[in-house]
């Protein structure tokens, strides 16, 4: 009988400590304030089609796989007695979903420009294909520039250019029309310049991305977006919420995270957003992933605060790993307000790219030529609505196709 008791309590014991192996395998968040958070660097669980090798088959500690992280060991104090248990299975719920590669993104969104199409597109054609141009027409055609926050310059560019071919113009079709004026727009929209991400591992080491820019613009969501171009583009990612002003920002990323099964590293509200920089990129580091991204408060306080922070948390990530891009995220419908807010990070960080967010919300699409031109940066990644993957990389020809309307 009192063998019979004491075999009962070990299967007891056994079956609690399985089960709480099979729990913790459930979770894809670092808390940096969680009493558990040791051996608990937990993350993109296997996908339903491939369950998890038995725990001996599995190598001890995180490693990165094709798909994504295969969950780190954790240490029980005490270890169990062995017991037979039945391999582990995945969660029914934890299904990921899988985003479209970013490839084609903007020309299956290009129809999101609809206002800017409106009034720009429409605007210039219904100018350009007037009979005979008089100088009141080019006016018109210079205020419908301007008035899309095109800037200065670039308008009398594109100004220049299209009377140099008014005899053209005379005499064009509407698709003609339409195909002129897309290679000029395309033409001061830079299409020359470098707009490849710097996510690529380096020396062994991941890619780290750091997002900056003002509170509302759209930071956070962007830093989700990217998450799942990188996902859909086969990649390994771990995020890091280093925006600890607001407690909702870091949940916002969890969920994004969680979404497509991205391991997010957080910390406690108001905490010191360096050392969850530092503790995301050590995570990725020791997973072997293939980028990290971090969401940086933005808040506009001082500007030798927002220095600060944002050399300490470079310096700080740069411990461990190269900072291989840094994107400044803008609301384009601030227009030239964006501009300033802009130069202000620009002096604080060596900014490598722009994300310029809500240009389906806006008319004023010509803001992509300004922002280039005067913060000498270039638009690589563009956001075209609130959905999950209405973020695409900025192709300037499409773009510009977008802009006169009728390609679709
Ligand atoms: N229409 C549209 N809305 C967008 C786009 N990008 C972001 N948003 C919306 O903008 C709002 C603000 O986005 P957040 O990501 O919370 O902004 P944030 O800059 O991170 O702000 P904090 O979290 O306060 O730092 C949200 O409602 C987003 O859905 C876009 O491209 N188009």
């Amino acid at each position: 009988m009192e063998f019979v008791l004491i075999a009962i309590a070990i299967v007891l014991v056994a079956l609690v400590a399985g089960l709480s192996l099979l729990v913790g395998r459930g979770r894809r968040t670092t808390r940096l304030d969680d009493d558990a958070a040791a051996g608990t660097t937990l993350t993109r669980p296997r996908p339903p089609s491939a369950p998890p090798a038995p725990p001996e088959d599995r190598p001890a500690g995180a490693t990165a796989s094709g798909q994504g992280l295969a969950p780190a060991e954790p240490v029980a104090p005490e270890a169990p007695p062995p017991v037979d248990l039945p391999p582990a299975v995945a969660e029914p719920d934890l299904v990921f979903e899988t985003p479209p590669p970013s490839a084609g993104r903007l020309v299956r969104l290009r129809s999101r420009l609809a206002r800017s199409q409106s009034s720009l597109g429409r605007g210039l054609l219904t100018v350009l294909a007037r009979e005979r141009l008089t100088e009141d027409d080019w006016e018109e055609v210079e205020e419908t520039l301007l008035a899309a926050d095109v800037g200065v310059a670039a308008t009398q560019q594109i100004v220049d250019r299209l009377r140099t071919q008014s005899l053209v113009l005379a005499t064009a079709t509407p698709a003609d029309l339409r195909a002129l004026l897309v290679r000029e727009l395309t033409a001061v929209l830079g299409p020359d310049l470098d707009r490849s991400l710097g996510t690529d591992r380096r020396e062994g080491r991941p890619g780290v991305v750091l997002v900056v820019g003002v509170n509302g613009a759209g930071k956070t969501t962007t830093v989700g977006k990217i998450a799942r171009v990188l996902v859909g583009d086969g990649r390994s990612v771990v995020l890091g919420a280093a925006d600890t002003f607001r407690a909702a920002a870091a949940d916002q990323l969890e969920t994004w995270g969680e979404r497509v099964g991205v391991l997010t590293v957080r910390g406690r509200e108001g905490a010191d957003p360096a050392s969850v920089a530092f503790e995301a990129v050590r995570t990725g580091v020791e997973a072997e992933v293939d980028t990290v991204v971090v969401d940086t408060a933005g808040r506009l306080h001082t500007k030798s605060g927002l220095m600060d922070e944002l050399g300490k948390i470079k310096r700080v990530v740069e411990k461990q790993s190269p900072v291989t891009e840094t994107l400044l995220v803008l609301d384009a419908t601030t227009g030239q307000n964006g501009i300033v807010q802009a130069r202000v990070f620009t002096s604080a960080v060596d900014v490598t790219g722009v994300v310029l967010t809500k240009l389906d919300g806006t008319a004023k699409g010509g803001i992509v030529v300004s922002v280039q031109r005067e913060l000498g940066i270039p638009v690589k990644l563009i956001g075209l609505g609130e959905g999950a993957d209405d973020l695409a990389p900025f192709e300037p020809e499409v773009f510009a196709e977008g802009l006169v309307g009728g390609a679709d």
